[in-house]
């Protein structure tokens, strides 16, 4: 299933031109600077802003030449920077808002697994005047949630809150899309949360979608915007063990099993693993009497020059992954590295986003 869209806006000083084609499912991470249209496509997509163009969500169109599903008959959940939450009313009584105008054959959410995968059961009898920024924003994500969505629109949810706030939201969101079965549209200027959260990123510039790409290409663009220090990471996906008495953690993927020195709780979720380009070297053969542990074998898919003389290799792991490694020219040279070849990437640090 695949979500379609095409949209123009014109305002006075500013155009939205946008026309794409994403997977129905996971996360898809708005990113570009301010100002270059990614609320207006949420509000575009919501249907807030009438605006010539096309949306289908699998087979339902809300919007095409002829036909315009208004904004309240859209099975949506909408969830701003700012929870605008009902201030007269509990926190049960915000949840229950949208819950109790739904028929109850249409109910499919469940309230009580919400409450508490949100942490919001202590909460219930408080007003939402009396909450804390985070509180308030986990009520406002359970009363979009509530309301059985088809698809979650987040307008950077996590901008207006502390650190402390955002550390304890991120986990909760990494589990929205799976928890809720949802499409999630997910607006945000921070690197580390489409890391961690997207599955597909669409790139925006002026109004427009550079580039739609999965989460592994967006890190991989030598120059991507993501990264403004060319600081391009990778991220590869897979499962944790149980951590030796030595202090090292094993984390197996595709590519087979990366030693780490993090610590971290057990989990058996699919987690995720950060390796910067900077961190990735490249030796010909495997190399002994090293201090370096991880030795991935990996063929080069791409190298591309960046500023100062560095290189930056694309690499392909066995299993499909890719990372990149970050290289001198010289060393380039030195190694008659070129697309095709085959390699070990010595991973210097990887650290867990969990
Ligand atoms: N109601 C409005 N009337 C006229 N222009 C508007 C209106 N709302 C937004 N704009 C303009 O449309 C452009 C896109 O705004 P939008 O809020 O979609 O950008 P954004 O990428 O979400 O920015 P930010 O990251 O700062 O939230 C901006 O130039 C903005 O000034």
């Amino acid at each position: 299933m695949t979500i379609k869209a095409a949209f123009q806006v014109a305002r006075k000083q500013f155009r939205l031109q946008v026309n794409f084609e994403v997977p129905a499912t996971g996360v898809t991470a708005l990113f570009g600077p301010s100002g270059c249209g990614k609320t207006t496509l949420l509000r575009a997509m919501a249907g807030l802003e009438r605006c010539p163009g096309h949306f289908w969500l699998g087979e339902q169109c809300w919007q095409d030449q002829q036909f315009f599903v208004p904004v309240h008959q859209r099975r949506l959940g909408y969830v701003f920077q700012e929870a605008s939450l009902f201030a007269h009313l509990s926190v049960l009584g915000n949840l229950e808002y949208g819950w109790r105008r739904l028929p109850p054959a249409e109910r499919r959410a469940d309230k009580a697994q919400i409450i508490d995968w949100l942490g919001l059961a202590p909460l219930l009898r408080q007003k939402a005047a009396e909450l804390s920024g985070g509180q308030r924003q986990r009520v406002a994500i359970g009363r979009a949630l509530l309301t059985s969505p088809e698809l979650l629109l987040l307008d950077e949810p996590l901008s207006a809150l502390d650190g402390k706030a955002k550390r304890e939201i991120l986990p909760l969101l990494e589990r929205l899309s799976a928890q809720a079965r949802v499409p999630v549209f997910y607006v945000t200027h921070a690197p580390e949360e489409v890391e961690r959260l997207a599955d597909r990123v669409l790139l925006m510039e002026q109004g427009r979608i550079t580039h739609n790409d999965t989460l592994q290409q967006a890190l991989a663009r030598p120059h991507t915007p993501l990264y403004k220090d060319d600081e391009v990471a990778g991220i590869i996906e897979g499962r944790l063990a149980a951590p030796l008495a030595d202090g090292r953690l094993p984390f197996d993927c595709a590519a087979g099993r990366i030693w780490l020195a993090d610590e971290a709780p057990p989990t058996s979720d699919v987690v995720r693993l950060r390796i910067l380009a900077s961190d990735v070297s490249i030796a010909l053969a495997p190399v002994v009497d090293i201090s370096i542990v991880n030795q991935l074998p990996a063929t080069v898919a791409s190298i591309t020059p960046l500023a100062k003389g560095r290189m930056l290799l694309r690499l392909t792991l066995v299993g499909g992954d890719h990372i990149s490694a970050q290289l001198s020219a010289y060393s380039i040279t030195q190694l008659a590295l070129a697309p095709g070849c085959q390699c070990y990437a010595l991973i210097k640090a990887a650290a867990l986003l969990v």
